[in-house]
C-alpha cells in the first residue's frame, strides 16, 4: 500500500477555533500536544489518520501585528513553519468576517506568491446566516486565491470529514511519519521526557539539543498521591555532560526544575523528578534508543 504523510500548518487570529479543530480531526486519539518540530518553528497540535495518509497538523503561532523587533521575528519564524508545510490553512470565524487581523494574515500570504498552497476554513458557520457565510466566502477569495474554500463548524463537526478528505488526498506520497500506536496514545512516559529533552531545548546552545536523548528510566506512583520520575539523560561526549550538568550542576538543577513544573501542571499533582547524565557516545545507532522515542530502527538507514 502506498501511504502518504505530510504537514498542515493551520493558521488563524487566536479564538479562530485551531484547537477545536484538530481535536476533532484527530479523533479520540491523543494529539500529540507537547512534541515540538525539530526546528522549533512549530508545535504540533495533533497526527490524524484520513484512509492511508498520515496529516500532521502543526501551529503557527503569534499570528499578530508586531510591534516590537523580537515580536516581529517571532512571527517570522511562525511564518516559516507555514512555508515549510504541505498545505497551509487559514482559519476564520463566519461571525467576525475579515478582521483587521484576518487582513493582516492575507497581507502576509500574498508575499508568498503562489509558492504555498493555501486552503480557507470559514469556522463557527452556526453562527451566522447562509447569505453572510456566501458573502463572505466571495469576498475572501477575491482577496486572495484560495485553493478550496471549506465551510465548516468545529464544534458541531460540519464540513469537518470534508476537509480532512481533502488534505488526506493532498499530502504528498510518503511513508508515516509517526508510527501508528503511538499517535493513539502517547505514552505519559515519552511525554515526560519530551518534556525534560523541550526544556534542555530551551536552555542549550546549537546542535548540542540534537545530540542528546532523554528517556524515562521508571516512574512510582506514590501513596501521597505524587509520582517519582527518574529519567536519564544520554549525551554523546564527556564535554557535553559537564554543559549540561552546568557549573556546580547549575544547569541541570534549573532544567529539572522546569521539567517538573511542566510535569505537576500537566499531571495535577505533586512529582519528584530525578535526572541522571550519562555519555553513551553510540546512542544514535542503538536500536532501543530509537524504540523508546517511538521511531523504528532499520539496518541501514
Ligand atoms: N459557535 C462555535 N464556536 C466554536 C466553533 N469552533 C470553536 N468554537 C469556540 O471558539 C473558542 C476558541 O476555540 P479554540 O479551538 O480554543 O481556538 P484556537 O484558535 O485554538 O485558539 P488559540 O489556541 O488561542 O489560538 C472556543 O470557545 C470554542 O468552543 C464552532 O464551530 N462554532
Amino acid at each position: 500500500m502506498s501511504t502518504r504523510a505530510g504537514f498542515v500548518a493551520l493558521i488563524g487570529e487566536p479564538n479562530a477555533g485551531k484547537s477545536t479543530l484538530t481535536n476533532r480531526m484527530v479523533g479520540a486519539k491523543v494529539s500529540i500536544v507537547t512534541h515540538k518540530v525539530q526546528t522549533t518553528r512549530a508545535r504540533i497540535r495533533g497526527v490524524a489518520l484520513e484512509g492511508d495518509a498520515q496529516i500532521v497538523f502543526v501551529d503557527t503561532p503569534g499570528l499578530f501585528k508586531p510591534r516590537r523587533r523580537l515580536d516581529r521575528a517571532m512571527v517570522a519564524a511562525a511564518w516559516g513553519g507555514a512555508a515549510d508545510a504541505d498545505i497551509t490553512v487559514l482559519l476564520i470565524e463566519a461571525h467576525r468576517g475579515i478582521t483587521q487581523g484576518v487582513k493582516a494574515i492575507i497581507e502576509r500570504l500574498n508575499e508568498f506568491e503562489g509558492k504555498q498552497r493555501v486552503a480557507l476554513a470559514i469556522n463557527k458557520i452556526d453562527r451566522v446566516k447562509a447569505e453572510e457565510l456566501l458573502a463572505l466566502s466571495k469576498a475572501m477569495n477575491e482577496a486572495f486565491p484560495f485553493e478550496q474554500t471549506f465551510m465548516i463548524s468545529a464544534e458541531k463537526g460540519h464540513g469537518v470529514d470534508g476537509l480532512k478528505e481533502w488534505l488526506g488526498q493532498e499530502m504528498p506520497e510518503g511513508p508515516w511519519l509517526y508510527p501508528e500506536d503511538q499517535i493513539a496514545d502517547l505514552p505519559m512516559r515519552m511525554i515526560a521526557a519530551e518534556m525534560t529533552r523541550e526544556k534542555l531545548t530551551l536552555r542549550l546552545h546549537q546542535e548540542l539539543p540534537y545530540q542528546l536523548t532523554v528517556e524515562t528510566e521508571s516512574w512510582e506512583e506514590r501513596k501521597d498521591g505524587s509520582a517519582r520520575i527518574d529519567q536519564m539523560i544520554y549525551v554523546m561526549r564527556d564535554g557535553h555532560k559537564g554543559i549540561v550538568l552546568g557549573n556546580k550542576g547549575e544547569t541541570i538543577k534549573a532544567i529539572s526544575k522546569a521539567a517538573r513544573e511542566e510535569l505537576e501542571e500537566f499531571l495535577g499533582r505533586r512529582v519528584h523528578l530525578f535526572l541522571q547524565v550519562k555519555v553513551r557516545e553510540k546512542w544514535l545507532e542503538e536500536a532501543e534508543r530509537y524504540s523508546e522515542m517511538g521511531l523504528d530502527f532499520r539496518d541501514g538507514d
